[in-house]
């Protein structure tokens, strides 16, 4: 007879169990309080094996609270989880544990991931920092109440290469993006776009070509295009009423690309839509009512009940306040998994340029569009790969600077004011912001050094870049996905963090066992609103 107990939140599991059963709270907190006393000195089962007493009273123990509970079920959906043993008679198991000093290394915890759908169960013995022992079994519902192992199917030391989230807290489980066909080359882009807008203005020519290269972008995809052009030519006449042919255009194309970033990252995930449960939808570039979240929703398939959240309008940081939701819906609804997405073009703001308003130039020069999707999700069944865990996420504004990125929706489309000192209101202030998310990695990962961390920053431009840089006194290359992201994809808006976020997978993907585990991720806009999470790669 092989026993194992499970904790995954006693507390609430407790409460649940105590819930359904008919005994009295009363009963059920004195057999759960016995229970846990008998094993606290036990070392996960280690001494009991030499305590033939102590193992028949805990083995009692466990029967009384079956008794207690006889009338619930424990072996359904519920208790698909990652659970970690507390206790077992398991012997292969406990002797890992207790000879894991021979091998000069000793077991953390260890966890068992079940899966109740497909019937499987991971054993997972975890060696700090970053080994781990698999054990994979099937699984019988042998009772209500009791779970069989079927065969050993698989065992393998993972030594190195995937860290083991921790339990309850949300993970992104997969990444997928989607672009617009019209891809724009930096290199060709001013003679053609000057002439497409009729402009002649060789000062204008002049400096457009200059921050076509200092901005760094090589490649940008836009939903803008010369056909577009063609068949709206109001959009290049300055002061023409052209809202509503913009809204026509950016409304579909969004949904679209929210669309088709959100099927790349379903099938990367591998399960059926039907499991997502909520929807988080970013954009600053649509507006309808209902809004794109419902269109998405309906497109995709997804469940009528699944629960939307539309963000509208938050600019660039958008991503990150969705991932901050995301993050605090996974955590606090046991099984869910959501689906964020991000999907930005520029056509709201496309306008001729003009010598009054030279900030024109520089997102003419700059911004891109585009989508992206993520699925977040706390305590990863067996099917899934989760490859950041998301630890905690701040949000901070700057007093006094509203009028710093100044977007106003007009009849003309939306007009986008950039001063020339956001990259320094962001460097004097990023250094406090970044200290206080690395100390919530709390004392058990050391004392995190900024450079420990891999990074992936928000790119508005290769000043914010390179101020951030400075100030933070970071290593070159810390900022590389950041930099590669703006080359490949101009600032993106709201997606661009995630464009990182995957540059930054491929990365620590090559470093293997060597690649930081702590990453800090930030994004800025108006507000000036500082969005940073500080993340774990797995
Ligand atoms: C744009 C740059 C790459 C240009 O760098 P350069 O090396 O060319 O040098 P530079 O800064 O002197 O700029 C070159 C010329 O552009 C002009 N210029 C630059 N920024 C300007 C601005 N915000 N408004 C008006 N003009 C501007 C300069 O005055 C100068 O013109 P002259 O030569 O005539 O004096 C850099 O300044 C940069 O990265 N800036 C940050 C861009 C930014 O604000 N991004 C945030 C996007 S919003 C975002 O990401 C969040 C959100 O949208 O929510």
């Amino acid at each position: 007879m092989a026993l194992s107990l499970l904790s995954a939140s006693p507390p609430l599991r407790l409460r649940r169990s105590i819930r359904r059963t008919s005994c009295s709270l009363f009963a059920a907190q004195r057999a759960k309080r016995n229970l846990l006393e008998l094993i606290s000195d036990q070392d996960r089962g280690l001494r009991t094996q030499k305590d033939a007493a102590r193992r028949d009273a805990i083995v009692n123990a466990i029967e009384s609270m079956a008794v207690i509970g006889r009338s619930s079920v424990t072996t359904g959906d519920s208790l698909s989880a990652t659970w970690r043993l507390l206790w077992t008679t398991e012997k292969e198991q406990l002797f890992i544990i207790e000879k894991a000093g021979l091998f000069g290394t000793r077991a953390g915890d260890v966890l068992q991931v079940i899966d109740v759908k497909r019937r499987m169960l991971s054993n997972v013995i975890t060696f700090p920092p970053d080994g781990v022992f698999f054990v994979r079994s099937d699984i019988d519902i042998a009772s209500p109440q009791r779970v069989n192992f079927r065969a050993e199917k698989q065992k393998e030391i993972a030594p190195s290469t995937r860290r083991v989230a921790n339990q309850g807290k949300a993970t992104v489980l997969a990444l997928g993006k989607a672009f617009p066909s019209n891809v724009v080359s930096q290199e060709n882009l001013v003679e053609e776009y000057l002439r497409e807008i009729k402009c002649d203005d060789l000062s204008i020519k002049h400096k457009l070509q200059h921050l076509c290269k200092t901005t760094t972008v090589k490649t940008r995809y836009t939903v803008m295009s010369r056909e577009t052009l063609h068949k709206y030519p109001e959009l290049a006449t300055e002061g023409s009423p052209t809202i509503k042919q913009r809204l026509e255009i950016a409304n579909e194309a969004v949904v679209q690309m929210a669309y088709e970033a959100s099927l790349a990252c379903i099938k990367e995930w591998g399960r059926p839509v039907e499991d997502i449960t909520h929807l988080i939808y970013v954009s600053s570039s649509e507006f309808r009512l209902p809004g794109g979240d419902l269109y998405l929703s309906a497109q995709l398939g997804l469940r009528h009940e699944v629960q939307r959240v539309m963000l509208y309008f938050l600019g660039c940081y958008g991503g990150v306040t969705g991932l901050r939701l995301a993050k605090d819906i996974a955590e606090n609804n046991r099984g869910s998994r959501v689906l964020l997405t991000t999907s930005e073009t520029m056509v709201l703001g496309f306008r001729p340029p003009n010598k009054a308003r030279p900030y024109d130039l520089v997102g003419a020069a700059l911004f891109g569009d585009g989508a992206a999707a993520l699925i977040i999700g706390a305590d990863p069944t067996e099917s899934e790969s989760p490859f950041i865990e998301l630890h905690c996420a701040m949000q901070k504004f700057l007093p006094g600077t509203q009028g710093v990125i100044d977007g106003r929706l007009s009849e003309e489309g939306i007009s986008f004011k950039l001063a020339r000192d956001l990259p320094q209101r962001i460097e004097d202030n990023v250094e406090d912001f970044c200290k206080k998310l690395v100390a919530e990695a709390g004392s058990g990962s050391g004392s995190l050094e900024l450079n420990d961390l891999f990074w992936a920053v928000h790119p508005g431009g290769p000043a914010i870049l390179n101020g951030l840089e400075t100030k933070l006194k970071l290593k070159p290359g810390k900022l590389e996905c950041s930099r590669q992201a703006l080359m490949d994809y101009g600032n993106a808006s709201s997606n661009t963090i995630f464009y990182i976020m995957d540059k930054v997978r491929d990365e620590l993907g090559k470093k293997g066992r060597g690649g930081e585990e702590w990453g800090l991720g930030l994004a800025f806009g108006p507000g000036i609103t500082f969005e940073g999470f500080l993340m774990r790669s797995l």
